[in-house]
């Protein structure tokens, strides 16, 4: 497989969290041009936003894929949906979130997507997990991964529940 190498963040704060995550994994694999190469530590932590809900379970995955980032986006917004995603709340709870973080080294700048996400720089539930699989990421017009988490110290908590190997 050509591959581009793009990195996800999964998040989920309704139900089996857990569960939910690891359907998302499964869902992505099946997809013929989508391979999940590494993940993440399973990691609990606070809710950004809308603070009145229950805490995320997050983690970041590296995935190959010969799917471009509108397909690739298309593909996990279907797996959202599979999983039971229902809209309410802006930043409120959600079975499943699969946030495109990087692909490649690019940017992309559309109506419907923007890479890399508009957000990342100040989550530490993205940041963490994302230096953990990679500290020197380019993440483009900023730097690599872990120099953006030294730059965002203070924040929501994020707690490691589980290593790759456990979940
Ligand atoms: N890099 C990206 N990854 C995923 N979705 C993106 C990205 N950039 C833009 N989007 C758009 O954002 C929308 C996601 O809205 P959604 O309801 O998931 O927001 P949210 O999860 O509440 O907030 P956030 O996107 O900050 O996590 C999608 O419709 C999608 O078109
Ligand atoms: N801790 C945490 N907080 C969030 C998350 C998330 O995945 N984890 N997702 C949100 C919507 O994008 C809003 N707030």
């Amino acid at each position: 497989m050509h591959a581009n190498s793009a990195y996800l963040s999964l998040g989920s704060n309704l139900g089996d969290k857990e569960a939910y995550l690891k359907k998302a994994l499964v869902y992505l694999d099946e997809v013929p041009e989508i391979r999940v190469a590494q993940k993440s530590s399973l990691y609990q932590t606070d809710p950004v936003g809308y603070t009145e809900q229950d805490f995320f379970l997050n983690a970041v995955v590296r995935v190959e894929t010969t799917l471009n980032p509108d397909e690739l986006l298309k593909n996990t917004q279907e797996i959202e949906n599979r999983l039971g995603r229902k809209r309410t709340i802006h930043w409120g709870p959600r079975t499943m979130d699969i946030d495109i973080l990087l692909f490649n080294e690019e940017k992309v700048s559309k109506p419907d997507l923007v890479i890399p996400h508009a957000e990342m720089l100040h989550r530490r539930f993205v940041l963490v997990p994302l230096a953990e699989l990679d500290r020197q990421i380019l993440i483009p017009g900023f730097g690599q991964a872990g120099k953006a988490l030294e730059d965002c110290p203070d924040g929501e908590r994020v707690f490691l529940v589980k290593t790759a190997e456990q979940w």
